[in-house]
Formats: structure tokens, sequence, C-alpha cells
């Protein structure tokens, strides 16, 4: 297993370190536009491999795509870094631009790849890859909703006292403001929320008040320290995990949806069965009317960026 990195910034380094510690592969390729911080990266990495509990795991970096040959995965994490009063929107021209250009020096080397898009806003750059190359939509996967459902359950966990891993649900749609938490789906080992809460003395949990706690969650973090980075590796160490053991995982992953719940001509996290070989099935959930409506509205507001992205690039997109 061969495994590549875009992007030497505080991201991609983070899954790299999860990555060697608790990953299996055999090789990994670490790219950046900035040579020396991909190299430095890698070397300081290597030290590990002297150390009894570490795997010899063979470690490239640099700027050249051709060290990518033949690579069954790469993560792509380059790209312009969100800034104080920015919204991940505001990122969508330079870094749809920026990660169909690296998608499509990818296609060269490793036509065969596996995609894991994290750059932001990551369902419009994981839409305008599908688009503008030619690997097929269930091997380009946006990381999506995982780390807004990894915070929703940690969030909940921590109102009802519980391990985060006990705790049910999903955060789908966007990866960013256009999201949904179908309430039906949330819960504790197996217990509807407003029942466990009822039944276990917690306070009853609103969950508009839950689902902005969720959509903050990330500026919170970047307020104290101008980034996220390891709850976002976690999430794309997760996925890796799923592909590499071929688990056949349910994760909210972003997919190219083609007439799930009658949407086409968009990425967005849905509860996605993911295997070695990509995303293999996008699951059609009996959502009630008004969480269809939401998806229905998100799936607008994406498109409405989208054509706006593709007015400004000239890449290709909504015919
Ligand atoms: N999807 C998510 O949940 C999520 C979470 C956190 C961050 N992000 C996104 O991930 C991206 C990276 O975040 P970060 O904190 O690592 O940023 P960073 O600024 O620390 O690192 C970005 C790296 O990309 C490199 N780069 C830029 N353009 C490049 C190109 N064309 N080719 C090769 N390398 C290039 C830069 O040199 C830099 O090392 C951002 O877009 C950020 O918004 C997404």
């Amino acid at each position: 297993m061969k495994i590549g990195v875009i992007g030497a910034g505080a991201v991609g380094v983070g899954v790299c370190h999860y990555t060697l510690a608790f990953g299996s592969c055999s090789e990994l390729v670490l790219i950046d536009q900035q040579i020396g911080k991909a190299e430095g990266e890698m070397m300081d990495f290597g030290h590990a491999n002297s150390l009894t509990f570490s795997k010899n795991i063979r470690l490239r970096a640099g700027d050249d795509y051709s060290l990518l040959t033949d690579a069954d995965i790469v993560v792509i994490t380059a790209g312009a870094q969100i800034k104080e009063g920015q919204t991940r929107d505001d990122l969508a021209e330079i870094n749809s631009r920026i990660t169909v250009d690296i998608a499509q020096k990818i296609e060269t080397v490793a036509p065969n790849a596996i995609l894991l898009v994290v750059t932001n806003p990551c369902d419009i750059a994981t839409y305008f890859i599908t688009q503008n190359t030619g690997f097929p939509a269930d091997r380009v996967i946006s990381a999506g909703c995982i780390i807004d459902t990894a915070r929703l359950m940690k969030l909940v966990s921590e109102k009802v006292d519980v391990d985060p891993k006990n705790v049910s649900g999903y955060i789908l749609g966007e990866h960013g403001s256009h999201c949904f938490m179908p309430w039906g789906l949330v819960g504790v080992a197996g217990q509807p929320i407003d029942y466990y809460c009822q039944h276990n003395g917690f306070d009853a949990i609103d969950p508009q008040t839950l689902l902005e706690e969720v959509k903050q969650a990330g500026f919170e973090i970047f307020k104290r320290k101008h980034n996220t980075t390891h709850g976002i590796a976690a999430s794309v160490f997760r996925m890796i995990q799923a592909i590499t053991i071929d688990e056949y995982s349910i994760l909210p992953v972003g997919t190219l949806l083609s007439g799930h719940y009658g949407l086409s001509d968009v990425v967005l996290s849905l509860p996605t069965i993911v295997n070695a070989r990509g995303a293999h099935k996008v699951l059609e959930h009996p959502f009630s009317e008004t969480e269809t409506r939401e998806l229905h509205d998100i799936a607008a507001a994406l498109q409405k960026l989208i054509r706006e992205v593709q007015a400004k690039t000239g890449l290709r997109g909504i015919s």
C-alpha cells in the first residue's frame, strides 16, 4: 500500500502522523510546493524508524508528482487556509483551481488512486475534481462531515456523561454552514437522545443549539490556535483505514450524487459505505419531509456556489 499526502501543512503532517503511528502502508509520500518543508517533515518522521514500536515505512518527500507513481490513496490537503473572518466558501475559487490542478497531476502518475479531499471547501473541491479529471466519482471522496459528526458525538457525550463512541448520529450535507442533523438518528446506546436524557436525569438537549455548537466548534478552535488539525487528521485516518482494511465502514463522507434523494451535480455528505474501492454505496435514509427539504436547500446553495466558481475559473462544472 502506497499513500500520498499533498500539502505539508498542519493537516497534511497530522495525517502523516496518524498513518505512521497507527496505520499500515509500505510507502508514504509527502508532496508540497515548499520542497524543504516536505523534506524536513519526512526527515523528522524518519528518525522514529529507529525506535522499536515504529514500522519501517519507506518515506519520500518533494514537489515531484512522479514520487506518487502507482499510489493507492492520495490525500489532498494543499491550498489556502482560512483567515480570521473568512468562511470556508471564501476559499472556493482559489482552492478549486489548486485542487483540480493537483488532481490532474496525480492522474498522470496514479490513475487508479482513491483521492481523499480535505482542502476547503472540500465538497466544492471534490465536485470540481470529479468534473475535470478522469477519476471515477466513487474514487474522489470529500472528508465531508466526518469531523462535524465527531464534534456532534463529543458535544453530546459531554452533556450526558458517556464515551463519545457510544453516541450515534450524523451531521450531513456540507462540511460548513450548510449542514443538517437528523434528530431521529441522534442517540446513546441505541436509545433516542430525548428518551435517554429523560430517563437518566439529564436536561433535554435543544437540537438547534446543538447544531449551532457543532457548526461553531471549528471556529472556536481556530480562534485559539489559527488552524484545526488533530480532529481532521483523525477523520482522514478513519477514511484511510476503511479503505486499506476494506472495512465497508459507513462514514458521513461527501461524494458526487447521481440521483440519490433526487439530487445530482453536487457533492454532499450522506452515510456512505466505504471499502477498498472507495465510496461503495450512498445509503438512502427515510428522512422526514423537513429533512429532505433541508437536503435539497443545501444542494441548491452549493450549486449556486459551484456556478459562481465555474464562471470565475472556467473549470468544467454544471452544464
Ligand atoms: N475538511 C476539513 O474538515 C478541514 C479541516 C481543517 C483544515 N482543512 C483545510 O485543509 C487545508 C490545509 O490546511 P492546513 O492547516 O494544513 O494549511 P497550511 O497552510 O498549514 O498548509 C497548506 C500547505 O499546502 C501547501 N500548498 C499550497 N498550495 C500548494 C500546491 N499548489 N501544491 C502543493 N502544495 C501546496 C502549502 O505550501 C502548505 O504547506 C486548508 O484548505 C484548510 O481549510 C479542512
